[in-house]
Formats: C-alpha cells, sequence, structure tokens
C-alpha cells in the first residue's frame, strides 16, 4: 500500500507539539486530516500509524480514530490486534507486517498507511524508503507562537530529498475532498501541500 506521512507544521521552524499537545486547535485542518486519513476508493480500509505519546494526546473520545486500522507503536507492547480497529507493535516492522496479515484476516485489504505523528515517529521514518508521499500542511503564525517539538527533518529550509509537488497533484491524491486555499484560524493561515521524493 501507499505510506504517507501527514503532518501540520509551523513555518519556517517545523515545530509541531508543546507540552506533549498540539500548539493549536484547527477545525477546518483536524476535518481535513480525518477526510484525508479515511477516504477509501472502493472496499478496503486505511491505516493510521502512531507513536504510543501521540495516542495519549488523542482525547480518549476521539480514540481510536474511527474507520481506520489505529496502529500504536510502544517498545514496551506485545504484537497484538488488541480488537478489529487497534493494533498493538513494538517495531515499525512489525506493525507493517500485522497489517499485512490484517488485510486477509479480516478481508479487508490496507489501502493507504498514514503516518500520523508524533516527532520520533516521523524522524524514523522520513528515510524510510517506504514512505513515498509527505502531506504537510503548511501553517503561518501572524503573531510568533511557542512550540516545543519539531519535524525531525529539514523541510521548510530546503530539502535535498524532498520536492513540493503542484496543487493538482494533492487534488488527485485526494480526490474529491475539497482543497481551500490560504484558510485563516484565529492566529494562523494554512495551506495543504503534497511532497514526494527528488
Ligand atoms: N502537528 C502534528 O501534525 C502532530 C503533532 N504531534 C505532536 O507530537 C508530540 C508527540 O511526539 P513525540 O513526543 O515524539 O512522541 P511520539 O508520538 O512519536 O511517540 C513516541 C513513542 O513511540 C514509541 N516508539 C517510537 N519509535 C518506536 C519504534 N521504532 N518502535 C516501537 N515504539 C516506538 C515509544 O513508546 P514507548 O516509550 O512506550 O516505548 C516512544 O516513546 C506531541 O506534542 C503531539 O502533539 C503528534 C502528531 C501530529
Ligand atoms: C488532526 C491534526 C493533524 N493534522 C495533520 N495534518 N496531521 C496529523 N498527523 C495530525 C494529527 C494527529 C494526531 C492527533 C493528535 C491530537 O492531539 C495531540 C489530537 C488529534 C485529534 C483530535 C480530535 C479529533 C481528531 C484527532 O479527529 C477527530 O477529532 C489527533
Amino acid at each position: 500500500p501507499t505510506i504517507a506521512i501527514i503532518v501540520a507544521a509551523l513555518r519556517p521552524s517545523g515545530g509541531i507539539g508543546l507540552n506533549g499537545k498540539m500548539p493549536w486547535r484547527l477545525r477546518k485542518e483536524i476535518r481535513y486530516f480525518k477526510d484525508v486519513t479515511t477516504r477509501t476508493t472502493g472496499t478496503g480500509i486505511n491505516a493510521v500509524i502512531m507513536g504510543r505519546r501521540t495516542w495519549e494526546s488523542i482525547p480518549s473520545k476521539f480514540r481510536p480514530l474511527p474507520d481506520r486500522v489505529n496502529v500504536v507503536l510502544s517498545r514496551s507492547f506485545k504484537n497484538e490486534m488488541v480488537d478489529n480497529n487497534v493494533i498493538h507493535a513494538n517495531s515499525i516492522d512489525k506493525s507493517l507486517e500485522q497489517l499485512q496479515s490484517y488485510g486477509t484476516s479480516i478481508a479487508k485489504q490496507i489501502q493507504r498507511v498514514f503516518i500520523i505523528g508524533g516527532a520520533e515517529i516521523y524522524r524514523e521514518l522520513v528515510n524510510d524508503p517506504a514512505v513515498s508521499h509527505l502531506l504537510v500542511t503548511e501553517i503561518d503564525a501572524k503573531e510568533p507562537v511557542e512550540v516545543d517539538t519539531f519535524l525531525g527533518f529539514p523541510l521548510f529550509e530546503g530539502s535535498a530529498v524532498w520536492e513540493k509537488r503542484p496543487q493538482k497533484e494533492l487534488q488527485s491524491f485526494i480526490g474529491d475532498i475539497e482543497l481551500e486555499n490560504d484558510i485563516e484560524e484565529g492566529n494562523f493561515v494554512y495551506n495543504y501541500t503534497l511532497w514526494t521524493r527528488k
């Protein structure tokens, strides 16, 4: 399946978190994240892979993220299918192995896999050749914003590996999900982008 990193990052610093949570709450951005990570064409289902801390930071009423296979990584987990929607894994490889067998076991093929954070997971996976796409919400702040967690790889200041693609390529990747530009919410203005390997 296609494996994509999906992240919302502040420009130019690449800030993504503060005190274990997100430094912002952007209503339309959360909807975009939900729509993009949930949408499939035909049958099948998508998976979201996250680190244990990100799992813990999602408000309990919102987890597991619905209509997606939620994979949570922790070095102290046993590799197991907790239930039909939640898989525990203690390595990235083990998580991808379990997703393979998930497809056959519940006769639902995994269509897309989204790496949804956080910083430690992004750092480890951004260099994995299996990751072919970056879906980056580029956020600009009118007033300075405090962040303490960053994207673990250079992107906005220039990347030797990744290049930003034209909006029409993002549109075809996400299908009939509406793409708005320069969305303004409070102190923030943001845009959705797609990056692929050079
Ligand atoms: N802006 C955005 O788009 C997003 C921002 N965030 C933010 O990121 C921050 C959280 O990121 P971070 O603190 O880095 O934590 P992570 O969410 O990346 O989780 C880290 C934990 O994941 C487990 N883990 C990491 N790598 C592996 C591996 N290779 N195999 C097995 N387990 C592994 C470990 O769990 P253990 O310690 O149990 O072994 C580790 O402590 C928060 O502030 C959150 O709000 C999160 C998602 C999206
Ligand atoms: C939704 C934010 C987001 N945007 C983008 N572009 N990429 C991402 N990887 C994420 C993310 C994430 C994980 C996460 C962290 C979190 O707190 C730290 C809260 C949520 C979350 C919070 C509320 C939700 C929801 C997800 O879906 C529906 O309602 C989701």
